[in-house]
């Protein structure tokens, strides 16, 4: 059996970056760069006038606070206007400074008397509420290097440098292969013995929850032919499988069986931890399989532990969910020699363990927003003490 830490180390080890791809921008969020991104255009690439107002030559305001004003620039405005020695021309926030024009007033800092502009703005400096060209980013210097994760703001600043399509490292493509004669449909009868299932869907929406969306899902039957058969076929579309149940040790656990069969080569089969004992990972050249074991709050806690790691790997992505040192809100006996992972809420008051710890229960975990993470050894914790938690992602 192998630690936590190690099966962690095993998983970042065996898998690496997904090769890039060049994506459009509205696709690229939370992917991270694969290489260093340059603006095609100086941004602005015009002297820009940030206010509503009036702009003029500052050499003439040090003469005469007073213009005549001659015309008028908005915003998108292509056309150069030419402006006469003590002429302003009205202009808008937006709108490209005349050549020769080198400052601008904002509108409420001035009066239009008989026709004539006034302006009356003490800390008036030349250059005021003009953007020169470039003072954000010059065309040709580096907007965003490698390795940056591709934010909404991220993205915007990009389009606005010119850049239409990044080369990213994707997501993964995932495949879920559920397992169980015992697992029914949503939405048809229980016969007795049946259970419904709940891990695919899950999961799914776990994944979706980290931004992956190309998921297939496989039911398959406890038979060692039509498992090896669903794991080939998902092994040759998805990076990321996924199975949950038959990873035990009883007659009907078929998946070391059928993951060997298939050419996965096993990473690491029963980690030192509760819930989920039995984790199974193995890899096929780039791809990886997890067998996660079938108690739902086992499939979950190692999706977070473990298939989180993979995702980081994958994608470069680091620190997907946050870990964080917190006071626990209650005296814990922790019985077992072995990591345990328990549901939990916290807030600034710290972590309080959740009732309904078992592995077949997902009611605890479906109000927890952590795990409380207890290293092997078994003891008791006080209230008070200081403890680590993996915080859950939230929508
Ligand atoms: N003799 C031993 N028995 C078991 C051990 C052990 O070490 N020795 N480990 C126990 C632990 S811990 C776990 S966890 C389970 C894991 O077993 P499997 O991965 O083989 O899972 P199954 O037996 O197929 O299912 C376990 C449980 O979960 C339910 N299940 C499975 N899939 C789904 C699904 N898609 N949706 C909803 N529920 C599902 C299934 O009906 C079972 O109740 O093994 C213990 N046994
Ligand atoms: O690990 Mo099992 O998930 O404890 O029941």
């Amino acid at each position: 059996m192998i630690s936590v830490k190690d099966a962690i180390a095993q998983i970042r080890l065996h898998t690496n970056l997904l090769s890039p791809v060049n994506l459009p921008l509205q696709k690229a969020l939370g992917l991270v760069l694969a290489e260093d991104i340059f603006a095609l255009v100086s941004v602005p690439s015009f002297p820009q006038s940030a206010m509503d107002g009036y702009a003029f030559r500052y050499a003439d305001y040090l003469r005469a606070k007073e213009f005549t004003v001659s015309g008028e620039v908005a915003a998108g405005d292509a056309a150069t206007v030419s402006v006469a020695p003590n002429n302003a021309v009205r202009i808008f926030t937006g709108a490209a400074v005349p050549n020769d024009l080198d400052t601008v007033v904002m509108q409420e800092k001035t009066e239009i008397l008989n026709n004539e502009l006034i302006v009356k703005d003490e800390a008036l400096q030349k250059g005021s509420n003009v953007r020169t060209e470039g003072s954000e980013i010059k065309k040709d210097e580096i907007a965003l290097w490698k390795g940056t994760v591709l934010s909404p703001a991220a993205i915007g600043f990009l389009a606005g440098v010119g850049v239409a399509e990044v080369s990213v490292h994707p997501k993964p493509s995932a495949h879920i292969i559920v397992t169980g004669n015992e697992l029914q449909e949503r939405g048809k009868p229980l016969q007795h013995g049946q259970v419904y299932e709940s891990n695919s869907v899950m999961l799914q929406t776990a994944l979706q929850q980290l931004g992956i969306n190309s998921v297939a899902v496989t039911h398959v039957t406890d038979d060692v032919n039509i498992l090896q058969e669903a794991l080939n076929a998902a092994l040759k579309k998805a990076e990321l499988v996924l199975l949950t149940g038959g990873v035990s040790v009883g007659k009907y656990d078929f998946v070391l069986q059928a993951a060997k069969a298939c050419g996965v080569k096993q990473l690491f089969h029963k980690v030192a931890q509760r819930p989920g004992k039995p984790l199974y990972a193995g890899t096929k050249g780039k791809k990886i399989v997890f067998g996660l074991p079938g108690n739902p709050a086992s499939v979950l806690s190692c999706f977070y532990n473990y298939v989180t790691v993979t995702i980081e790997e994958f994608t470069g992505r680091k620190n997907l969910l946050e870990r964080k040192q917190v006071r626990l809100q209650q005296d814990f006996k922790k019985k077992i020699s072995l990591t345990q992972f328990l549901k939990a809420v916290y807030t600034a008051d710290g972590a309080l363990p959740l009732q309904a710890q078992e592995s077949f229960r997902l009611s605890s975990f479906s109000i927890a927003n952590c795990l409380v993470v207890l290293p092997e050894e078994a003891r008791e914790y006080k209230e008070d003490e200081t403890v680590e938690i993996l915080c859950l992602p939230y929508l």
